[in-house]
Parts: C-alpha cells; structure tokens; sequence
C-alpha cells in the first residue's frame, strides 16, 4: 500500500522508566499515586481519551515490566485502545526509543507523552494529532512565560553571572505530548546523538521543521514535590466539577 492510501494511525509512547529523584524518595515517579490512582494510570487514560489513539506504549522501568503491566491490569482502560508495556533505559531519549521499537508497521503518527504530565487534556491531545495529520512532521504543545528569564554562567558557587535577558516574547515552554510522523522520529533517533531533552529538538537537529501549538497549564509535568500539591488539587477541583 502506497503511503498516501494508508490510513492515519496514532499511537502514544508513554515514558515511564524515570526513578523521579527531584520528587524525592519513594517508589518510582510513574507509580506514585494522585487521588488513590497511579500517575502513570491517569497518563495512559489521558491519552486513551483520545479517539484517535488505538495503541499505547508504556515504557516502563528495566526490571518493572511484570509489575507495571499487572497494575494497569487492576484498573479499567478504554477497551478500544491496546495498552503494550516495554523495558525502558537509562536516559528518557533510551526509554523513548525502545518504545519506538515497539510500535507495529501500521502506525503512521506516534506521540510520545511523559508519564509525568498525567493530567493533560484531551483536547490538547487532539489538537496536536491533528496538526500532524494536516501535515506537520513535528508538533509540540506550548505555553508562553509568566517569569523572565536570564541566561547565566553556570557555576557550583553562587552568586552566579547573568550573561543575558532573551526576549521573553519569543519564548514557550515546551510540554507533552509531542507528536510526530513516525518515520521523522524514527529517523532522528537513529541519526541524532548527545543529551537532549525532548523529543522535538532531535528532530529540530536534522533541520525538519517543527511547530508548536497551544499547549494547556494542566498538561504541567510533576517533578518536585510542590506539584504534587498542585496536581492533587486539579484532580479534586475535576471531582467537583464533574460531580463525582
Ligand atoms: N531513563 C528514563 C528517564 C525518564 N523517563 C521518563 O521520562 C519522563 C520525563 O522525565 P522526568 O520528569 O525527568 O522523570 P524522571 O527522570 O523520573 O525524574 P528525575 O529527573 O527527577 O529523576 C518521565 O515520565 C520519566 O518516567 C524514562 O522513561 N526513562
Ligand atoms: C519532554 C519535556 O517534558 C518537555 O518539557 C521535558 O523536556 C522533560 O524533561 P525532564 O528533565 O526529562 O523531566
């Protein structure tokens, strides 16, 4: 089949095999829970929420796949989205791709969402799908800055030199999930080397354009103790709103 016959695909590659060290002490990130439920359940319903997504890709920790996959097992999932689980690596670029790995042929459009964005939603999801299905081989979801930011000399020691002030209109910050043509991701996977730190800039390094599109201030990614406080806080407001 030509590939302007095959039909769109989208799968969700969802990295979970960090050990969340700025959360502190604990079980793995992905499987510490907001509101009684594990962030990386929330995260797979977040984008199984999605209609477009018929696969979902858990990356989990090395020696955690058995355990993973029967957790997920104990929580109900939307039936119509097939839910893998793969033995991730040392860094998030490794995990992200052995979850790539895994994707079977058919897939045509892959996002790669952290585990630890487990409240992003779903419209936020659907917006980037669809911008690559209108033909961005690269999309990511961003906010613009509420804080000003300086570029410094870094140093062990403070206080530690301010070399300049970027012009903060110009500047997003970048969330999850990114979404991709997969042979583009594929492909800078492949090709690209040295410590990254999202998915997008790999592809950015083989000069394939990438575009952003609004992202969502509850797509925030749990790293630190505080916002844990405020995902807790999202989930309950959700509660009420939806009356539950
Ligand atoms: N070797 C790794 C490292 C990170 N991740 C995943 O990448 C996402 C974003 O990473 P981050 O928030 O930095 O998570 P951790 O690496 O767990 O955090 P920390 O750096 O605080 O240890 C998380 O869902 C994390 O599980 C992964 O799959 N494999
Ligand atoms: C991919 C990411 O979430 C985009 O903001 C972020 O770069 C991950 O960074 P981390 O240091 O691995 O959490």
């Amino acid at each position: 089949m030509s590939d302007e016959a095959r039909p769109a695909r989208t799968a969700a590659v969802i990295p979970a095999a960090g050990r969340g060290v700025r959360l502190g002490p604990g079980a793995p990130k992905a499987l510490r829970t907001l509101g009684g439920t594990p962030m990386l359940v929330h995260a797979v319903r977040s984008m199984s929420a999605s209609r477009a997504v018929s696969l979902v890709v858990v990356v989990a920790p090395e020696d955690g796949v058995a355990d993973v996959r029967a957790m997920l097992d104990e929580y109900s999932l939307p039936e119509r989205t097939d839910v893998l689980v793969v033995p991730g690596g040392a860094t998030r670029q490794e995990s992200v791709r052995r979850g790539l790995d895994a994707l079977p042929g058919t897939i045509t459009t892959v996002l790669v969402h952290d585990a630890a964005r487990p409240l992003v939603p779903v419209d936020t999801v659907d917006a980037v799908v669809e911008a690559v299905r209108d033909g961005a081989p690269a999309v990511v979801p961003a906010l613009p800055l509420a804080d000003t930011v300086k570029e410094v000399e870094p140093r062990t020691d403070t206080p530690e030199p301010v070399v300049a002030t970027p012009e903060r209109a110009r500047l997003r910050a970048v969330q999850t999930p990114q979404g991709f043509d997969r042979d583009t991701l594929v492909r800078a996977h492949e090709t690209v080397t040295g410590e990254v730190t999202d998915d997008a800039s790999m592809v950015e390094r083989l000069g394939v354009p990438v575009v952003a599109v609004p992202g969502h201030e509850e797509a925030f990614k749990v790293t630190r103790p505080l916002d844990l406080v405020l995902a807790e806080a999202v989930l309950a407001r959700r509660r009420v709103n939806d009356g539950f």
